[in-house]
């Protein structure tokens, strides 16, 4: 059977859309002929990477930015709960978005034709895949970062839209009011490392649980995070107040906030956030590999090498 390649045509700012057709025949050059299935809306990637690991398809490439990607990987994680031929599926990307978080965290080069070098090569990497359950909704997977706090609101305000720019006027416009509107968080946090779990209270605006190691398009805030080390970092912002976190965010790019003596920094398998001001909960989010996803309480499983990947 053919790959099937997943083409969410608003990714990039609606480029992939536009630009997916002159693509198709250095793709076919470098994969032979190959299916493809168009996302229509937002969780659709879900559905299809999971009909096409049923239908067996050796291999589903995501082509969009790391919200296509995140539901791809779904996509394949849910059809292995109902077929054990799905786990054969490998999943791999060609990037398309703006961010392109999960691609820095694999190391791979923003090149069509590295993409498909990879591809093609036949190389296989086996990734970490986080397993959460939170918010009242059933479970899902994660295989970058999911964080609380800020950044899920800054999430809720982009997905809300209303800024006639787009791409990154609205993501700032979305990054501003989120400053204005965001709650500290007085976290109760429950690591379990070796079977052995640590609490810990955490005050922060941000608390990130990473596989990979890039967020936010481009901060590296699990600067030692390995997608394939079985263990979580749980890395969260020092800072009480807006301005103090400001601050601290900007370190993120460069991994200085690591430095920080008021950075907290765990590692784990798995993790239980609780929030002990429940008036801060309609303000302090989830982030999910860069999508809104509610609420906490909530908690995160490591299930080491979970998914195959060809890049
Ligand atoms: N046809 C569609 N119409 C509207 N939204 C869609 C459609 N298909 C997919 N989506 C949604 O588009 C959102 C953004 O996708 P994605 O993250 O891949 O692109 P991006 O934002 O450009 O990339 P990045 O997150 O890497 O910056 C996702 O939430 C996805 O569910």
């Amino acid at each position: 059977m053919k790959p099937l390649l997943i083409v969410n045509p608003r990714s990039g700012g609606g480029s992939t859309g536009r630009v997916f057709d002159s693509m198709r025949g250095t793709i076919e050059r470098a994969l032979g002929p190959f299916d493809v299935a168009m996302t229509e809306r937002q969780g659709h990637g879900i559905e299809l990477a999971r009909e096409g690991a049923l239908a067996g398809h050796p291999l589903v490439i995501a082509v969009g930015g790391d919200g296509t990607l995140h539901e791809v990987a779904n996509g394949l994680m849910f059809a292995r709960e109902t077929s054990e031929m799905a786990r054969d599926t490998r999943l791999a990307m060609i990037a398309q978005g703006t961010g392109g978080d999960f691609r820095k965290s694999l190391g791979l080069e923003h090149r069509l034709d590295k993409y498909l070098e990879a591809i093609a090569s036949g190389r296989e990497r086996t990734i970490d895949v986080g397993r959460f359950q939170g918010g009242g909704k059933a479970h899902h997977y994660f295989v970058n970062i999911l964080s609380v706090g800020m950044g899920g609101l800054v999430d809720r305000y982009v997905a809300q839209g209303g800024s006639a720019f787009g791409g990154k006027a609205a993501y700032f416009g979305a990054s501003a009011r989120a400053l204005i509107n965001a709650r500290l968080g007085n976290v109760v946090a429950k690591v379990t490392r070796d079977g052995k779990t640590e609490e810990r209270r955490i005050r922060s605006f941000m608390i990130a649980v990473c596989n990979g190691r890039y967020f936010g398009g481009g901060m590296q805030v699990a600067p030692t995070a390995e997608l394939d080390d079985g263990l979580f970092e749980v890395v969260a912002l020092g800072a009480t107040s807006k301005l103090g976190f400001v601050l601290n965010t900007n370190r993120i790019y460069s991994g200085a906030h690591m430095r920080q003596s008021d950075t907290v920094h765990l590692r784990g398998e798995k993790i239980v956030f609780e929030l002990a001001n429940q008036d801060a909960r309609e303000m302090f989010l989830l982030d999910v590999d860069g999508e809104a996803m509610g609420q906490l309480p909530i908690t995160i499983e490591m299930l080491p090498k979970a998914l195959t990947l060809r890049a």
